[in-house]
């Protein structure tokens, strides 16, 4: 089957390996993947299944043990490490589970920083700063601290932040991680959103297959291999997830078998 859509990163044979204590940890072992322009994915898997280092792989925090990973074609870790820190402030947008911002600092600024900290003048980090506050909601919130703000409310201020250098990638690690269920699902959609609109590419680690839902692409990280995850059927329910990945993840034959014919974008990143 041909895809006439864009690769914005590619994985060959990426692998990750931990020295600790004189022995090797295994986390992630030649994975092959590609992903999209304009992919919405959740990534799943049980603790310790290596979900935050594949993320940190992908977005350059980390170093692969052995492997590439290719962003518009170009092999990531070919590059110096300066010109590594330029592709993260271009590039790539992150949001973390516990957000970072500036406790000080007004919604509004902790926003416009990162166009501050580029030397753009300040009004026009301020207007952008706005722009992007309102897309997720916050337009009547724009002068109030961190600490004036709700969880919900401080994770999309983040998600805003992200976005202000207009990365063609953004990565969450766990934003919902310490929110409800429904400030979490709104979370979910404000990316769901975003993605619509500015087309950035989004991929977000959850613990939970209800907030996966809301991302078309949905994967599974075990035994350090991506697969294909079918959550729209009985088996999502109101089971507990880590015993939901478990299950469903020990099984990579029948996970595969399981998902659906029709879940066609899952399979040509995993199989090309
Ligand atoms: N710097 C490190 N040195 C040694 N081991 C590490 C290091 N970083 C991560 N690990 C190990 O690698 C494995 C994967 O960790 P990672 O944080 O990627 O898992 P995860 O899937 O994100 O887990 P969780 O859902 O609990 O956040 C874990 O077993 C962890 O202990």
């Amino acid at each position: 089957m041909t895809d006439e859509r864009k690769v914005l990163i590619e994985s060959e044979g990426l692998t990750k390996r931990f020295l600790h204590r004189g022995k090797t940890l295994s986390v992630l072992e030649d994975m092959d993947f590609k992903i999209y322009a304009g992919d919405q994915i959740a990534v799943m898997g049980p603790s310790g299944a290596g979900k935050s280092t594949l993320l940190q792989l992908i977005g350059t925090l980390d170093e692969p043990t052995a492997g590439r990973l290719l962003f518009d074609g170009v092999d990531l870790f070919a590059k110096s490490s300066s010109q590594l820190a330029e592709f993260r402030n271009r590039e790539v947008g992150f949001v973390f589970q516990f957000h970072h911002l500036l406790p000080e600092f007004t919604a509004l600024e902790n926003v416009a920083l990162p166009g501050l900290i580029a030397r753009m003048p300040r009004a026009e980090a301020e207007d952008r700063a706005e722009e992007l506050l309102t897309k997720v909601g916050l337009k009547e919130r724009l002068h109030h601290q961190p600490g004036e703000l709700s969880g919900g409310e401080q994770q999309r201020v983040a998600i805003a932040r992200a976005l202000f250098m207009k990365p063609r990638l953004l990565l969450a690690d766990e934003p919902t991680g310490n929110l409800d269920l429904k400030t979490g699902a709104g979370i979910h959609a404000v990316l769901r959103e975003l993605n619509e609109e500015t087309g950035v590419t989004v991929i977000v680690v959850t613990h939970d297959p209800r907030l996966a839902e809301e991302m078309p692409i949905k994967l599974v990280l075990d035994d350090g291999r991506l697969l294909p995850f079918e959550a729209g059927d009985d088996t999502v329910g109101d089971r507990i997830p880590e015993e939901l990945l478990h299950v469903e993840s020990s099984n990579p034959k029948q996970l595969r078998a399981r998902a659906k014919e029709g879940d066609e974008v899952a399979d040509r990143m995993l199989n090309g």
